[in-house]
């Protein structure tokens, strides 16, 4: 939107509680929102929503923040229950953004900042059913503000995860860029970051979380990424993989580096053992499935770090999901490829970059303050709940 007729229609201000409400990121497997809410819709939606609860994806990564007015929330939603996402809105009342800050009448007055794919697929049903405009925001534009939000605004969002321990960074604001931005969703983007506006997307891989989900669901029939994720904590995939032992009768090959206990095959015992996957435990298949794709990306990550010469590589996306195997198995990875010269962090908010920067969007459209005011409904200055 042109930036005078935005600051004309924000004549039309009526209080000065002026947040915008929301943003989506719809991707290829789910729907991101940032909202935030008032004390006094939160104490109406309680009564009509909980019903709504139940579908909202109830798999853990869902965050609320409580600040004094109400709180700031990121929820997600399967893409493909897209209507359960429309009818929230609606309980919510979340679609009227822009009621309290444009004065006229106009077309335009309830716009929706929106990121992802689906901001193109579904505009028509949110027109239909919300009688919204989904204002499109480009995907790579929103994924790297938002990790430059956090990472220089909000403490504690970055951190490594090395031998099973958490450690936070705090990032010298002066020496953030550059870095490699890694977002593993259903596909995985590769961004190398420069500065605060300047940005390529310099590699990609289609495996990514929506391989690791499909492929986990044709082979253990595991009815959600959580049962899939929860099998392979629980799983071996020394009984799936084949091993440089097994191939050195039991030696390291030690010349070029491999323990006898590296993985030589991913998948690659089944070739010479005359079972069905039936056969298999299932907890063994998706270990290895989530091994192969983490080790994958976390190889490919650090073959562009190395291209570019960068030394940080941050993952985020939703395929993360904060779980200590898939960090463990990509810090590894980025590590014994560099040979130690080159680190994996990780976000608390690895699912919502899209959906941040799809926020902070809103105030090239002559919102006032939006960083500010979403930062006043992060952690230092309020409580949180995770569902
Ligand atoms: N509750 C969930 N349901 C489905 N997939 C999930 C869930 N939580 C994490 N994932 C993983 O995250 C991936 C999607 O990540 P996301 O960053 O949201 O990408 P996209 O924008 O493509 O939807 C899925 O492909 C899957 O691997
Ligand atoms: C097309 C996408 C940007 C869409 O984003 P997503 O919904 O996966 O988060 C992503 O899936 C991707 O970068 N895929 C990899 C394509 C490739 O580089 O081969």
């Amino acid at each position: 939107m042109d930036r005078n007729r935005a600051e004309e229609k924000l004549v039309g201000i009526r209080d000065s509680d002026g947040v915008p409400h929301l943003s989506l990121d719809i991707g290829g497997t789910l729907i991101k929102m940032v909202y935030f809410s008032s004390n006094s819709s939160e104490s109406t939606d309680n009564r009509v929503n909980s019903s709504l609860k139940d579908k909202m994806s109830t798999s853990s990564g869902n965050l609320h923040y409580g600040i004094r007015n109400g709180g700031l929330h990121f929820t997600k939603f399967e893409t493909s229950k897209i209507s359960d996402c429309i009818e929230f809105i609606s309980s919510k009342q979340l679609q009227h953004n822009g009621d309290r800050y444009y004065a006229a009448p106009t077309n335009d007055k309830n716009i929706i900042k929106a990121t992802g794919g689906g901001a193109f697929k579904f505009a028509d049903m949110f027109r239909e059913k919300l009688g919204v405009t989904l204002d499109k925001v480009d995907e790579m534009d929103c994924l790297v503000t938002g990790a430059n939000f956090l990472l220089k605004a909000v403490h504690h969002e970055a951190f490594t995860y090395i031998d099973g321990q958490k450690e936070f960074v705090q990032i010298d604001h002066k020496d953030l860029y550059p870095y490699l931005l890694v977002n593993i969703g259903s596909g995985v983007s590769m961004i190398k970051v420069e500065s605060d506006t300047k940005f390529e997307r310099v590699s990609g891989t289609s495996v990514g979380g929506g391989t690791f989900l499909g492929l986990g669901k044709l082979l253990t029939n595991c009815k959600s990424f959580d049962e899939l994720l929860e099998m392979s904590r629980q799983g071996n995939n020394r009984v799936i993989d084949m091993l440089v032992g097994e191939i050195y009768g039991g030696n390291d090959y030690a010349k070029i580096g491999l323990a006898s206990t590296a993985i030589a095959s991913s998948f690659g015992k089944p070739i010479s053992e005359n079972k069905e996957l039936e056969d298999y435990k299932a907890e063994d298949v998706a270990r290895s499935l989530l091994r192969m794709i983490s080790n994958n990306i976390g190889q490919i990550a650090y073959l562009n770090a190395l291209h570019f010469g960068l030394k940080r590589i941050i993952f985020g996306g939703f395929f993360i999901r904060g779980h200590a195997y898939t960090m463990d198995t990509i810090s590894v990875a980025v590590n014994f490829w560099s040979k130690g010269e080159a680190k994996a962090m990780f976000l608390r908010h690895e699912g919502f970059l899209g959906a941040l920067g799809a926020f902070l969007s809103y105030e090239e459209s002559g919102f006032p303050d939006v960083a500010h005011q979403l930062l006043e409904g992060f952690p230092q200055n309020s409580y949180c709940t995770e569902d």
